[in-house]
C-alpha cells in the first residue's frame, strides 16, 4: 500500500468530537482508520475524529503492507457505504442517526428537531446509536495504540470454544454459559443484590462451562469493571464479553479488561464487519460467538468463512418475543447439515427455563446454552443450574 496525499481546503464542525472534511482528494486509498460515506456518485465525505483529522493534515509517509495494516485498511473498507451495505444484507439497524441527532446548536439556542432519521425504530437501534456516542468518546480517552499497550499487561486469552466442548462431552448435556445480568430491557431488574463475583463463583461451583457478563451500563446495568473483577477473582471459567460491538476498538478494549470471548450479533453487522471482527478475535486468541435470529441472518452467517460459534437468540431484539422454537427452526434441513459438516458449534440462547426446554433444544443439536433470567433470580444460583438441567451438572 503506498501512502496518501490527503487536502482539505476547510472543515465544519458536526459533532463536539468530529469534523467533516469537505473539498479534498484522495490520490490512494487511506490506510488509517476514518469514516467514509458517499454522498453522492463521485462525492465522498470523510468523517475523522479530531486527533486522526491533526494526524491526516500532513502527506502521510509510505506505509508496508503489514497484517496489521491490512486490518487498518479493511476497517475503512468495511465503514464505507456502511448503511448501504447493512441494508443489501436485510439490516434494518442503522448504525447512527442518518439525519444526525435531534438536538442542534446555533449560536446560543438549541434547536429540537424529532424525525425519522433520528428517532430509534426500535430497542436495539437505540442501544446501538448509543453505544456508537459512548465507543467514540472511550476511543479519545484511549486510542487503539494504547489499547495494543495494555494488551501486555492483560491476562492471557482462555480457550472459549474447547472449554463449550469439554463440558459437553464430559455431562452429555449442552455445555453451559451462565449469564451474570443485573438487568435487562426486557425484564427490568432480575437480581437486586447483585454481587458479580459471588454469582459468577456460584456459577463455575454449579457446573458452568463458561460465563457471559453483560457490560452495557445504560440497559443491562453491567459494567467492564464487572467483567474485571470476574476475571481477577481466580475464576476459571472463560469469559464472554457480553456487549452491542460496533468497532473493532471494543474488541481490544473487552481483550483487555479479560474477555475471552466477544459477542457479534448479525442484526447489526454486515457480513464485512463479521468476518474483519471474526479475524480480530483470531489474531488476540479470542472466540467469537456470532449470534442470528432468523433464517436469512443464519444464511448469511453460514457464507462467512472462519466462523466457529454460532448463537441462534430465541429473543427477537426488536420486538423482545421469546420462542425457543425459533432454534429448532433454524437447525432444521440443509442449515442443520451445513452446520455440522463445518464442525460449527451451535449456542442456543434465551428462555430457557426447564429440563424440558434444555432437552428441547439439545435435540434440535446445539451443544450449547446460553441463559441468565432463569439462574441468575435464584437465591442459590449454584442450585438454579441443578434445577434448570434436573441434574447436578457439576461432578
Ligand atoms: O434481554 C433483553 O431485553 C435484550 C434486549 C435487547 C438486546 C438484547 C437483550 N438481551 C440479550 C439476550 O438475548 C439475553 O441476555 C441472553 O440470551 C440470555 O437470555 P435469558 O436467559 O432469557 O435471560
Amino acid at each position: 500500500m503506498e501512502g496518501v496525499t490527503l487536502r482539505a481546503t476547510h472543515r465544519v464542525s458536526f459533532q463536539p468530537h468530529h469534523h467533516i472534511l469537505t473539498n479534498f482528494f484522495v490520490r490512494r486509498s487511506v490506510p488509517f482508520p476514518m469514516d467514509a460515506y458517499r454522498l453522492r456518485p463521485g462525492s465522498f465525505c470523510l468523517r475523522a475524529q479530531q486527533s486522526e483529522f491533526q494526524e491526516s493534515s500532513a502527506t502521510l509517509s509510505p506505509v508496508t503492507s503489514s497484517p496489521e495494516d491490512t486490518l487498518k485498511i479493511k476497517e475503512w473498507e468495511v465503514d464505507m457505504f456502511q448503511d448501504e451495505i447493512a441494508a443489501s444484507q436485510g439490516i434494518t439497524i442503522r448504525r447512527r442517526p442518518p439525519t444526525g441527532p435531534p438536538v442542534h446548536y446555533v449560536g446560543p439556542f438549541e434547536f429540537r428537531l424529532q424525525n425519522e432519521g433520528n428517532t430509534p425504530r426500535n430497542i436495539l437501534e437505540e442501544i446501538i446509536w448509543n453505544k456508537d456516542k459512548e465507543v467514540s468518546q472511550l476511543k479519545e480517552r484511549r486510542p487503539l495504540f494504547v489499547l495494543k499497550k495494555d494488551l501486555e499487561n492483560s491476562p492471557p486469552a482462555r480457550d472459549f470454544i474447547g472449554a463449550l466442548k469439554a463440558s459437553n462431552l464430559r455431562t452429555g448435556f449442552p455445555s453451559l454459559i451462565a449469564e451474570v445480568k443485573k438487568a435487562s430491557p426486557s425484564r427490568g431488574v432480575l437480581r437486586e443484590n447483585f454481587d458479580p463475583v459471588e454469582i459468577a463463583q456460584a456459577y463455575e461451583e454449579g457446573g458452568a462451562a463458561c460465563l457471559s457478563i453483560l457490560t452495557d451500563e445504560k440497559y443491562f446495568q453491567g459494567s467492564f469493571a464487572n467483567l474485571e473483577i470476574v476475571r481477577r477473582a481466580g475464576v476459571k471459567c472463560p469469559l464472554l464479553c457480553k456487549e452491542f460491538i460496533t468497532d473493532a476498538w471494543q474488541i481490544y478494549y473487552a481483550r483487555t479488561k479479560g474477555a475471552d470471548a466477544i459477542l457479534l450479533i448479525a442484526a447489526v453487522l454486515p457480513d464485512l464487519d463479521i468476518r474483519y471482527m471474526t479475524k480480530i478475535c483470531k489474531l488476540l486468541g479470542m472466540a467469537a460467538l456470532v449470534e442470528v435470529h432468523n433464517e436469512r441472518e443464519m444464511d448469511r452467517v453460514l457464507g462467512i468463512e472462519g466462523v466457529e460459534l454460532i448463537g441462534i437468540n430465541n429473543r427477537d431484539l426488536e420486538t423482545f418475543e421469546v420462542d425457543i422454537s425459533n432454534t429448532k427452526k433454524l437447525l432444521e434441513g440443509e442449515r442443520g447439515q451445513m452446520i455440522s459438516q463445518k464442525g460449527i458449534l451451535v449456542v442456543g440462547e434465551s428462555g430457557l427455563f426447564t429440563p424440558a426446554d434444555i432437552a428441547y433444544v439439545q435435540e434440535a443439536g446445539v451443544k450449547a446454552v446460553l441463559v441468565g433470567e432463569s439462574i441468575v433470580k435464584q437465591s442459590d444460583p449454584r442450585e438454579g443450574i441443578t434445577r434448570l438441567f434436573g441434574k447436578d451438572i457439576s461432578i
